[in-house]
């Protein structure tokens, strides 16, 4: 009987689709245990297909190109340790399965099918997905493994039904995706199955970008008691060698690293950073340019790209109009130079002309309103793609939550672009996390250290300056209210009376709540962002555009 197991945590970062890479990263991993004499090598959950692969897994010819790969892994991995790798699972009658698969002996020799199929916020396993009956442990070298799939421990059942038919060790693949402070809520999870069972348990989670959702890794190893022996860095790739004795009280995982972990704000900045970086790789990207105003959010979003993707990456354009201030073009320079970013201007008053002309024999006899302001937004949308087509660049959007929450952009205009890292970020946390990048620097972030945002920008009252003297407080309450009760509306889903109960005044939410409803068209049709909260507009909040219902409380 063996009385100790070495387990590689594989904590990679899979590309939705990519097969034949992802295979490739497993069997790296694989090798890299095989020369550690390793036990067994896992991986996360569906990490074949990457995960969330959405309705993809609905397509057979996919599901039959993972299982195919899954096979061929088994095959090139026959002689050294078993692989336990997340795909999907076909079952001849025509069901499908999100599986824990256990190659070893060049086979798929055991599978765990995952019971509680997550169906809230950004999922939607129950429509892709069959639950199966709970099942056992799988042996893996006299060693008894429960394999309950990342939903599954959530609840007691599962762990529990591995335990009593006799789990020795979990072993838990996840594909979850980061939300803020979410590591506290995973470790309490895993702590309760853990303190229920009397098991060691190891959390694996998936690390990288998908289309909105960040997998920020943390993978950590609980020994009964609830103590940590084992953690890995956040937002990182790893690969760990896991040491477990048998004792007289079971199994038993030997101390080892423990990464700490950084604080919220540090969290939420390296996200939006690791989003944009894996957007683009993924889809092909190495540029992005931006419309750089001298204002904050564009600011933000600037420091944002140059951290994922270097600042010689990143084309920021200014584009004055008669209202452009001096300030606002000095800012967008000092904020291009702090960064080390390529600062471009194209006017677009002389194109602003030209379109008034256009129009004027048709506007005649009507007062210029936002329908002539919107058209130097369009224009600057319309010259940024220009360059975007013709230098092959990303164009970035930079709305922030409170913005995008009332609609404070226009369609066509501002809003055009692929991308955009502070979609979840309220306007107060983007004054906040600007001064954390100001004040800190990391190796991880690929743009320089310092002041890269100057205080001025932060500091001076936000303008769309679409015509003279234009404040957002002319048209929006002051920031810090108009978020507070989006906090309540969106995050919360508060009534209108819970709002006004906290002391806001009734017309203000009234108003607010009237904006946040309007403006789901724009939404729809907007760009994808990093996803920070449990209320991201998108996945988790999927409101109607047609929506005649208004809260009379
Ligand atoms: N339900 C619906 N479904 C589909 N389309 C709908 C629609 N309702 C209106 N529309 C269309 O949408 C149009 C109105 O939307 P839009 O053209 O965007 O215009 P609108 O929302 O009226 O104006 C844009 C607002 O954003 C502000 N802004 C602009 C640029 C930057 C910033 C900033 O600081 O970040 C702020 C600007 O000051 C103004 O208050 C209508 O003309 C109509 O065609
Ligand atoms: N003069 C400009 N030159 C380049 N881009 C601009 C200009 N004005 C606006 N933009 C683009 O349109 C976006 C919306 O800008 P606007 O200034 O109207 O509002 P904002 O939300 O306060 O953004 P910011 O804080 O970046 O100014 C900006 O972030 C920027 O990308
Ligand atoms: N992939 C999953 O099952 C994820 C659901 C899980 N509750 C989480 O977010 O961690």
């Amino acid at each position: 009987m063996t009385d100790t197991f070495r387990l590689t945590l594989a904590q990679l970062n899979p590309t939705v689709g990519d097969l034949a890479g992802n295979a490739a990263k497993a069997r790296a991993a694989w090798e890299e245990g095989r020369a550690a004499g390793s036990d067994l090598v896992a991986l996360p959950e569906m990490f074949v297909t990457g995960y969330q692969t959405q309705d993809l897994v609905l397509k057979p010819a996919f599901v039959a190109a993972a299982v195919d790969t899954l096979d061929r892994l088994a095959a090139e991995t026959a002689d050294g340790p078993p692989i336990a790798i997340g795909g999907p699972y076909p079952t001849p009658d025509g069901k499908l399965h999100n599986t824990y698969h256990l190659l070893s002996g060049g086979k798929v020799a055991a599978r765990t099918h995952k019971f509680f199929l997550p169906n809230f916020n950004v999922f939607d396993e129950v429509r892709l997905f069959s639950r199966d009956r709970m099942q056992g442990p799988v042996d893996v070298g006299g060693v008894r493994l429960g394999m309950p799939v990342c939903e599954d421990i959530w609840y007691p059942d599962v762990a529990e039904a591995m335990a009593e038919s006799g789990a020795e060790i979990f072993v838990v693949p996840n594909g979850s995706p980061y939300f803020r402070d979410k590591f506290d809520v995973r470790l309490n999870v895993a702590t309760a199955r853990v303190v229920e069972t009397g098991l060691p348990l190891v959390y694996l989670n998936t690390v990288g970008a998908q289309d909105d959702q960040v997998f920020d890794g943390g993978s950590f190893v609980l020994n009964p008691g609830g103590r940590m022996a084992v953690k890995l860095p956040l937002f990182e790739e790893a690969v760990a060698h896991v040491d477990f004795d048998r004792t007289e009280a079971g199994w038993r995982a030997r101390a080892g690293d423990v990464a700490l972990a950084p604080d919220a704000w540090e969290q939420d900045y390296h996200v939006m950073v690791l989003a944009l970086a894996d957007y683009l790789r993924k889809t092909g990207f190495r540029k992005v340019l931006l419309g750089l105003s001298g204002g904050i959010d564009s600011a933000l979003v600037a420091a944002i790209a140059a951290d994922a993707i270097g600042p010689q990456n990143v084309r920021c354009v200014m584009l004055p109009s008669e209202y452009t201030s001096a300030h606002s073009l000095e800012d967008a320079a000092a904020v291009a130079r702090a960064l080390g970013c390529r600062l471009d201007e194209v006017p677009i008053t002389g194109p602003r002309a030209a379109v008034t002309e256009a129009l004027a024999p048709l506007f005649e006899g009507t007062e210029p309103d936002t329908a002539e302001e919107n058209v130097q937004s369009r224009l600057r949308g319309l010259l940024l793609m220009a360059l975007s087509n013709k230098f092959g660049e990303m164009l970035l959007t930079t709305g922030n939550k409170s913005e995008v929450a009332v609609g404070y952009a226009t369609i066509y205009g501002d809003m055009a672009g692929g991308y955009n890292p502070v979609k979840d970020l309220y306007k107060t946390r983007v004054f906040q996390t600007c001064r954390w990048r100001n004040a800190n620097h990391r190796d991880w972030m690929r743009g320089p250290p310092g002041e890269v945002i100057p205080v001025r920008v932060i500091d001076k009252p936000p303008s769309a300056e679409l015509r003279a003297d234009q404040k957002d407080e002319d048209s929006l309450p002051p920031y810090p209210v108009l978020d507070a009760i989006l906090e309540g509306l969106v995050d919360r889903e508060e009534s209108v009376a819970d709002i006004v109960a906290r002391g806001h005044d009734r017309e203000t939410v009234k108003k607010v709540e009237h904006l946040l409803y309007l403006s789901e068209y724009k939404r729809f049709q907007s760009a994808p962002g990093a996803r920070l909260t449990q209320s991201a507009f998108w996945l988790d909040r999927r409101y109607p555009i047609v929506n005649r219902w208004r809260d009379p409380s």
